[in-house]
């Protein structure tokens, strides 16, 4: 699903109006109503007090449309406008009016702190204060209603984004910001929903459709693109009947030091089950046993040190190669790795330790082949990039980074986001239970195993990350949060994969609607 920015939104809107020619009243009103039909099929008319707040834009345009509807069913709503500004949008006026048509309560006009109402927290506050269209710091009253919200413990539910947020910053401070428990955002998710600083704002989201002219929509391109199953599908390559296992290349994973082989039995693993025809692991001697004995399918070639890398020398052609899991930072290490980087041709994955080596000795990216992935948790980031001030300050420098270099960064986090050139591809899938020693060195296996069959590097990183955090969620039930471990993650590579082409679920129907069809 593309990610719009505010712009493309606005043009949208301007678009569909036009070739559906509609007013921008008549957009409003569909907005207003998919908010009310969506409240609605939950509420059942139940008598909940909902205080509705709107602004005085077109974002408040929606929250009076949508109280006019509550209040037509009966519903136990009270409207405010918070009267930040004299400066109304033509479509709030003519709701405004539209709603006092059919109510004898007009909507109470709130201009300071003495207007706030008393809001019990079983009541339903709806947010229609600032949408997209916020564009300089707020007046300190209006910041006290946003805190006067969150203090009444109410659900709050935010039309479009919640109010106080800027689709392209992160906030000064959390208390100049409405904390929804749901957001109902028209048209596009909000990259704000992704990242580490704003989630926490809408802690579930949806999009509602509201007709936006899907033309223009096909045709846009988008600096973010959400990452789900639909996105993945066409990525996948299916196989052919007669293929064999030397159809689906050779991967070798380099790694491993005294105490941490492990990792690279994890990647070997992962890589097998992302479905690589063959895998080897270049590891220390001390490697050669426990790999062996807990991964019969690897191949394990040694290097000549007992304990650490210090020579990157194999006579196989990989298709793909994966480096960097355990293998620390030593002088010897990082003098193989240059010597490896200066002869290498295969495509590579560098995760870990070869990262710090990479930020040790930068004149290394220089070495990289074009389209290397790097797979980098917030530190080895930080190594590499530098100090960044908020989220959108790392995910700008992360894209020059990979422009500079021609490298694909996959930034690790709860939302993880593959960056390449001008683009953040916004994963979907995983949860809090990835956060366990391994799970990073399954992520390298399983794009290091992609790539090794022939996905292009960007379409593996997209891809592999998908799949980590869907076998993730699909263990989730079993294991829960604390007790997920990486080779458990691994088991259940198999089962997301299986999972790209079931069904969907029938979407939920509301009783109303059956009974009208
Ligand atoms: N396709 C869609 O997504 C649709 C979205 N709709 C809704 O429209 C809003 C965006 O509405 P807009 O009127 O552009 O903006 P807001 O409602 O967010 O803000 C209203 C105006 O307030 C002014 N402003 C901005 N910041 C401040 C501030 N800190 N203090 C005071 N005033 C401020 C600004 O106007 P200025 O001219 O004064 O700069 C804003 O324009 C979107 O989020 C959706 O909810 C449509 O209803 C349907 C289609
Ligand atoms: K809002």
């Amino acid at each position: 699903m593309k990610i719009l920015s505010k712009e493309q939104i606005y043009e949208g809107d301007k678009l569909t109006a036009q070739r559906q020619n509609i007013s921008s009243t008549e957009l409003m009103e569909r907005a207003g109503t998919q908010i009310f039909n969506w409240m609605h099929m939950r509420m059942q008319g139940a008598q909940v007090p909902i205080h509705v707040f709107c602004g005085i834009g077109n974002n408040g345009g929606d929250g009076l449309v949508l109280a006019r509807h509550l209040v037509n069913h009966g519903y136990n709503v009270h409207t405010y406008v918070v009267n930040y500004s004299d400066k109304r949008s033509k479509d709030f006026l003519v709701n405004y009016d539209r709603i006092k048509q059919v109510t004898k309560e007009w909507p109470t006009l709130m201009a300071c702190e003495e207007d706030f109402p008393t809001i019990t927290p079983e009541a339903i506050i709806v947010d229609a204060v600032f949408g997209i269209g916020l564009n300089r710091p707020i007046a300190d009253w209006v910041k006290k209603l946003f805190q006067h919200f969150r203090a009444s413990k109410a659900f709050t539910l935010a039309i479009d984004i919640p109010s106080g947020l800027q689709t392209d910053s992160v906030p000064e401070s959390e208390n100049d910001v409405v904390w929804a428990g749901y957001t109902l955002s028209f048209q596009s998710p909000k990259l704000i929903f992704f990242l580490p600083e704003t989630s926490k704002y809408s802690v579930q989201w949806e999009v509602l459709d509201i007709g936006i002219d899907l033309e223009y929509i096909y045709k846009l391109n988008t600096e973010a693109e959400l990452i789900g199953k639909q996105e993945v599908l066409p990525i996948y390559k299916p196989r052919k009947r007669f293929s064999h296992k030397g159809s689906f290349g050779h991967a070798l994973i380099v790694g491993g030091s005294y105490g941490k082989i492990g990792s690279v039995t994890l990647s070997s693993k992962a890589a097998l089950v992302s479905g690589v025809g063959l895998v080897s692991a270049y590891v220390p001697k001390c490697g050669y046993v426990p790999l062996q004995v807990a991964l019969p399918e690897a191949m394990v070639i040694t290097d000549e040190n007992e304990k650490f890398i210090s020579n990157i020398s194999f006579d196989i052609t990989p298709s793909a190669i994966g480096v960097g899991i355990g293998i620390g930072t030593q002088d010897e290490t990082l003098l193989a790795f240059e010597n490896f980087l200066k002869e290498n041709k295969a495509p590579l994955v560098v995760d870990a330790d070869a990262l710090n080596l990479l930020s040790k000795k930068t004149e290394l990216l220089a070495l990289l082949p074009k389209g290397t992935v790097l797979t980098p948790h917030p530190k080895e980031l930080e190594r590499l990039i530098g100090e960044w001030k908020d989220d959108f300050d790392k995910l700008n420098k992360t894209k020059a980074f990979s422009k500079k270099h021609e490298v694909i960064v996959v930034v690790k986090g709860a939302n993880t986001i593959t960056v390449f050139q001008d683009k953040y591809y916004v994963n979907t899938t995983g949860n809090p239970g990835l956060a366990t020693a391994g799970t990073g060195d399954v992520l390298m296996g399983i794009i290091a195993g992609l790539i090794t069959q022939g996905y292009e590097p960007l379409s593996a990183s997209v891809f592999g990350v998908y799949l980590h955090g869907k076998a993730a969620d699909i263990i989730l039930e079993d294991f829960g949060y604390q007790s997920m471990i990486a080779s458990y993650v691994i088991d259940a590579v198999a089962e997301a994969y299986i999972d790209l082409f079931k069904q969907p679920e029938q979407p939920q129907v509301s009783e109303a609607e059956q009974e009208e069809s």
